[in-house]
């Protein structure tokens, strides 16, 4: 087992300065070729601290319509706070690998330490491994899969995740607002607070050839929103006019995606964003991205005011886990 972790392929790897042929991807894939190389348009960044309520509204709709994906400063988050969870979160992916294994994710969970085993289509292997956990709503927590080394990290996450709700909030509000509708309209559309949040952390390893391999591949979250927090080393891309490009890394910044979910019951006015990441030569590059989801019993569509004799309904509605289980087995919705 020890070995198909990404993390021991990379150890081996880095003194061959070559990797395994199940991580090179083919040409349309292949970073090197597809990423963009002329000037980059910046994907856009709201200042959370504007006073003028209608304003950020404004910023955070036309970002969701254009883009899908923006960051966001001066949120509030204390730096210390975000700080910790980044340094608990290294810290164990630092621990010797028999100590991470005690977490390993079981048969038909989601929640773990892991690597994707699976193949894709192409079969390929992306250049990463992970841990899943709840961290919200606290019936959702389940300890087992929360690491008890370093010793801060339940403190560290618990702290982060009593943040997050809040822009969570802030954001499911300017996107009802940027709608034209009453504030808490998108909340309950995915079941108000039974909303879970699922912590992942992306741990990908230095790897001999950046130039050759991905680490997640281009996807689209299932989520509603997804907020994430990167380490310092740039990686993420999104896909936008045909092309691929880099997102910058701002510090301090979080990045907002916004999933599936919020894109179905905008019917399609809101874009769920195409992204994907690439791996560095030299250092490790790490991402919290927090995925915000309905339950599985909740049923997801175009949000009724939206839709009309003059717009149709773009999307089916469905209780969001029979979404996920289409989307995963590539079936149609
Ligand atoms: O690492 C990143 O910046 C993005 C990760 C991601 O897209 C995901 O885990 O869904
Ligand atoms: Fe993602």
């Amino acid at each position: 087992m020890e070995f198909e972790r990404v993390q021991a392929i990379a150890s081996l790897s880095a003194s061959l300065n070559t990797i395994p042929p199940e991580f090179i991807r083919s040409e349309h894939e292949r970073p090197d070729i597809t990423t963009y190389r002329g000037p980059v348009p910046e994907i856009p960044v709201v200042d959370l601290s504007v006073a003028d309520r209608t304003r950020l509204t404004r910023a955070i709709a036309d970002a969701s319509e254009e883009w899908g994906i923006f960051q966001i400063v001066n949120h509030g988050i204390p730096v210390e706070v975000v700080k910790e969870l980044q340094r608990v979160g290294k810290e164990f992916f630092e621990l010797p690998q028999g100590e991470k294994e005690a977490y390993v994710t079981g048969p038909g969970s989601i929640e773990g330490y892991g690597t994707k085993l699976q193949k894709d289509l192409e079969g390929k292997k992306a250049w990463v491994d992970y841990l899943f956990h709840f961290v919200w709503p606290e019936s959702r927590i389940n300890l087992k899969f929360w690491p008890e080394k370093p010793e801060a990290y339940r403190t560290a996450n618990k702290e982060y995740a009593k943040h997050l709700l809040r822009i969570v909030d802030e954001m499911l509000s300017s996107l009802s607002l940027g709608l034209g509708l009453e504030e808490h309209t998108v909340k309950e559309a995915v079941g108000g607070d039974e909303l879970e949040m699922l912590l992942k952390i992306n741990y990908y390893p230095p790897c001999p050839r950046p130039d050759l391999a991905l680490g997640v591949v281009a996807h689209a979250d299932m989520s509603v929103v997804t907020i994430l927090v990167p380490n310092e080393v740039p990686g993420l891309q999104v896909f936008k006019d045909d092309r691929w490009f880099d997102v910058k890394y701002i510090p301090n910044a979080l990045i907002v995606h916004i999933g599936d979910q919020v894109e179905i019951l905008s019917n399609g006015k809101y874009k769920s964003v195409l992204h994907r990441t690439t791996v560095n030569k030299e250092k490790a590059r790490m991402s919290w991205p927090v995925f915000c989801s309905p339950t599985d019993e909740t049923v997801v569509g175009p949000l009724p005011q939206l839709v009309g004799d003059e717009n149709p309904a773009k999307f089916k509605t469905k209780k969001y886990k029979d979404y996920c289980y289409c989307k995963l087995n590539k079936l149609p919705q």
